[in-house]
């Protein structure tokens, strides 16, 4: 569960949040920030001293101390310049870190009407893009905000002090520089956009076109996929010299403010400094302070924009945060001991659906006793499956577990009970060990392992593989075949050693002799371990006790295989037509 002061406390004032958590990094960026801006400040001065120094001849040893203190200052301001960068580093990695695993989390614990609604596209651009505006505008943007603050500070009094009227009138254009610059961020984000949609389709196409070289090559289809490739190409590549256009009007519009500065104060200066009124030394430093200032307009310009974009992308991290999940864990009933399973009028309607998946189901289930479901394709097989594991919210009808409603069993002690192995043979980029071990607390045992391979009669077929057992799969390793994963899946599923095991159909590329080995398995603790299987084949549902046959997301029959036989058209064409001579012993 989230923490929901938490999240009142970030979604109010994410800046503030962050800096509650991380006070001692944030505290000294902006120290040290501070520190940097006024030794730079400084700094023009210490060239003021030098160039008088020399213009009236000024002795040796005054030379050499003021050489001292420039040395002093440039040390002070690497030291300095290294101390803010790292604790602000640390500062805005930290809360782009935190809100990263706190939208993973939050995405995980949700259920079937988010995804129906997100696509996994935009998800990714979330946990990505969203991400790294939000992080650019609690950290760059806020920095160069408080950077181009602090400067003005330090170097607007000093401007003031050796001259107010040279200073107002060369800073007069100065403030159309951060407009200037925030209009051309505009166009450069409205414009990376366009860039980033453009390298998303080029490398979906390359994705597409290397992972279905073989169907493409089967179809001789490589010049039109070309082609198309060379389309999209030159689409990225006309977006791509859009952004370097309106980027490069970004340093004219800086330089416009320094010459703008430098051109008026040429003007301003000339007079006094005919009449020996100041010295050449302040005419200098007071041109480095006009190129200070330029910066400070150019931060305003460009944190507003950081911080215009970042809080647009923390909008769409907010609505997903606060998604309410559909399938809430707020059971508090542990399931110590599976005694029996009952489906109660059960109907479901998927989101977005104008039509039922399943229309009053009613069946049950006793610890030891094994299910068969059976039906047509989309007959609601795997949606029946889905209610049970909790993956689908229970809307119409109950689900009982020894009697209790589904949703009073803890989800965690649900799924220690019943463990579905999907229709999807899914496997991880991990090693066949670690994948066979994925739903342990820790690595299986050696010979566990061993003793599941054997039964799913994997064990010769990753002996030959290189590294066995510790062979990677996934796209750098090594490809399983459709049978082998599946066969895969259920070793993952056995080790569990659940309650019941919940096989979706994953039995249809198992050959008779492994289905054997599987069901001799599973009956070895008949009495106590239950089993429902859904499958399309007759021998893989020979041992179980009783059958369900689903049509049209309705029950036709429910019953022992006799009773089934009788009362199923279902069941007798699926008979007649795989020739199952003993399906009503
Ligand atoms: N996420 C979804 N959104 C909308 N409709 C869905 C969704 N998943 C399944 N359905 C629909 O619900 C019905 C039942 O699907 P389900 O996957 O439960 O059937 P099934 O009996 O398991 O099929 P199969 O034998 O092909 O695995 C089908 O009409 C299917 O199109």
């Amino acid at each position: 569960m989230e923490n929901a002061s938490e999240n009142r406390s970030l979604f109010k004032n994410p800046l503030w949040f962050y800096i509650k958590y991380n006070p001692r990094a944030f505290t000294l960026g902006m120290v040290f920030l501070l520190a940097t801006n006024i030794l730079d400040g400084v700094y023009p001065l210490i060239m003021k001293i030098a160039i008088d120094q020399i213009e009236t001849r000024a002795p040796l040893g005054d030379i050499g101390k003021t050489c001292i203190m420039f040395f002093a200052i440039m040390a002070g301001l690497a030291f300095t310049r290294f101390c803010w960068r790292n604790f602000f580093g640390q500062f805005h990695t930290y809360a782009a870190e935190h809100i990263r695993q706190k939208l993973f989390r939050h995405i995980t614990s949700l259920g079937p009407n988010f995804y129906h609604k997100n696509q996994v596209g935009e998800l990714m651009s979330l946990m990505t893009n969203d991400v790294q505006s939000f992080r650019q505008a609690i950290g760059p943007g806020m920095l160069i905000l408080a950077d181009g603050i602090i400067i003005i500070c330090v170097v607007l009094p000093i401007m003031i002090s050796m001259s107010w009227s040279w200073t107002w009138k060369t800073l007069i254009f100065l403030p159309l520089v951060p407009f200037l610059i925030w209009r051309v961020m505009q166009l450069i984000h409205r414009n990376y956009k366009i860039q980033q949609d453009r390298f998303s389709e080029l490398t979906g196409v390359a994705q597409e076109t290397v992972g279905g070289i073989r169907v493409i090559k089967s179809f001789a289809q490589e010049n039109n996929r070309t082609a198309l490739y060379n389309t999209v190409s030159s689409a990225f590549e006309k977006a791509c010299n859009k952004v370097a256009r309106v980027d490069s009007f970004f340093v004219p519009v800086m330089e416009f403010g320094v010459t703008s500065g430098s051109v008026i104060l040429l003007f301003v200066a000339k007079d006094d400094i005919y009449s020996g009124a100041v010295s050449i030394g302040t005419f200098v430093a007071f041109h480095r302070y006009i190129q200070k200032m330029v910066w400070p307009m150019t931060a305003l310009g460009l944190g507003f924009s950081y911080f215009q974009k970042g809080y647009a992308s923390f909008d769409r991290i907010k609505d997903v945060l606060k998604t309410e999940t559909d399938i809430p864990d707020l059971g508090k009933t542990e399931i110590t001991k599976f005694e029996k399973l009952e489906f109660r009028n059960v109907s479901y309607q998927h989101p977005g659906s104008s039509v039922y998946a399943l229309k009053n189901v009613s069946f049950s289930l006793n610890a030891g006793e094994s299910l068969g479901i059976m039906g047509p394709v989309g007959s609601g097989k795997t949606t029946l499956l889905h209610l049970l594991s909790r993956l689908y919210p229970l809307a119409e009808g109950q689900i009982l577990i020894n009697g209790v409603p589904i949703e009073d069993v803890t989800q965690e002690s649900l799924r220690r009970t019943f463990l579905l192995v999907p229709q999807e043979a899914f496997l991880f980029s991990d090693s066949i060990y670690e994948n066979i071990s994925f739903g342990l607390p820790q690595r299986a045992a050696d010979e566990e392992v061993l003793r599941m391979t054997e039964i799913v009669d994997l064990q010769s077929e990753i002996n030959s593989l290189p590294h066995k057992y510790e062979s990677q799969l996934g796209e750098r390793g090594v490809n399983l075949s459709g049978g082998q994963k599946q066969r895969l899946t259920i070793a993952r599923g056995l080790i569990m050693h659940t309650p019941v095991l919940v096989l979706d159909d994953s039995l249809s590329a198992v050959d008779t002799r492994t289905e054997k080995a599987i069901e001799l398995e599973m009956s070895k603790n008949k009495g106590t371990l239950s089993r429902i299987i859904v499958a399309h084949r007759l021998s893989s549902l020979k041992g179980v006790d009783k059958i369900l046959v689903l049509k049209d997301g309705a029950v036709e029959a429910w019953g022992d295989r006799n009773t089934v036989f009788k009362e199923s058209p279902t069941f007798q064409k699926i008979v007649q037509i795989q020739g199952e001579g003993a399906s009503h012993e």
